[in-house]
């Protein structure tokens, strides 16, 4: 019976560079297999970006781990963005990039893609010197408090929320999820929008020496989750094909969820 205490003392030995290789490189992040699941998660993120409805002032991205992928098409609807993560390990492994260090990792491809799902023909250098700019701070991140940021932000709300495969990575069962996700909507303003990404059917994951367990969710429990609260503006999920099975997870698959805090219950 894992405890929040122990899952946090389980991630200690967590190692991004061993979670990067896992899952954003081919075959998960293959930019010329229409079916690859990097390509399908990013489409579903231009998507909702595309929609005119999302922007604002303020961007988090709750925990973002050692990836910035998930916010290549939001960023560029708000006038800043935070990154977070609940491991040093992993916001070192953000600044590393965002500072164009040495050994960081190529989100070169990921970046491409999104320019051309966006169709804008601009360079992917220059979306990724954006990105870089548009980044204020990368700070830490709890979700199983009741402040996720501490007094970072308090009491300002923020615009939008994206996170992506965090909440069941990190929660011992599905009340905690939900518990989580409360947590996290008290930084939203009302009418604010949260892009989440998350495993589907997954019970752990390997990111080096690290397993991880996860809580399994089906569409159901992911989408019931937004019942009290959010208004889903869009939902889609990917089944895993024999092609996207790797042995470090026992995913079956990944939703994507797009949904609006209620301006007042
Ligand atoms: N208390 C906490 N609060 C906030 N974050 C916390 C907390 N504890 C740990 N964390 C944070 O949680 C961790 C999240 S890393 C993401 C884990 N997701 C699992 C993996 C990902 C993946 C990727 C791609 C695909 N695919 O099919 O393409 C499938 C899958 C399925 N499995 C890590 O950032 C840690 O730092």
């Amino acid at each position: 019976m894992s405890t929040i205490k122990a899952i946090a003392e389980n991630y200690q030995t967590f190692n991004p560079a061993a979670y990067l290789q896992n899952n954003y490189v081919p075959p998960r992040a293959d930019f010329s297999n229409p079916d690859s699941v990097v390509p399908w998660k990013l489409k579903c993120l231009a998507d909702a970006c595309a929609s005119g409805e999302i922007g604002g002032q303020i961007l988090v991205d709750i925990d973002s781990g050692p990836t910035v992928y998930q916010v290549l098409s939001a960023f560029e609807l708000f006038k800043e963005v935070i990154l977070t993560d609940f491991l040093a390990v992993n916001r070192e492994e953000l600044k590393k990039w965002l500072h164009d260090e040495p050994g960081a990792f190529d989100w070169g491809p990921s970046i491409n893609q999104v320019c051309s799902i966006e169709g804008k023909g601009e360079p992917w250098q220059a979306k990724q010197k954006r990105l870089r700019e548009r980044v204020s701070r990368v700070i830490p991140v709890n979700v199983h408090q009741s402040c996720p940021l501490g007094t970072e932000l308090a009491p300002v709300t923020v615009d939008a929320l994206v996170s992506s495969f965090c909440l069941e990575a990190c929660s011992p069962n599905y009340p905690a999820f939900v518990k989580a996700l409360g947590n996290i909507t008290g930084l939203l303003k009302p009418g604010g929008h949260v892009l989440m990404i998350g495993a589907l059917e997954e019970s752990y994951y390997m990111a080096g020496e690290a397993r991880l367990s996860a809580v399994s969710l089906t569409e159901e429990m992911t989408r019931k989750a937004y019942d009290v609260g959010y208004i889903i503006r869009d939902f889609r999920s990917y089944t895993l094909p024999e092609s996207m099975t790797v042995d470090t997870d026992d995913a079956k698959g990944v939703s994507f969820v797009w949904a609006q805090k209620k301006e007042s219950d």
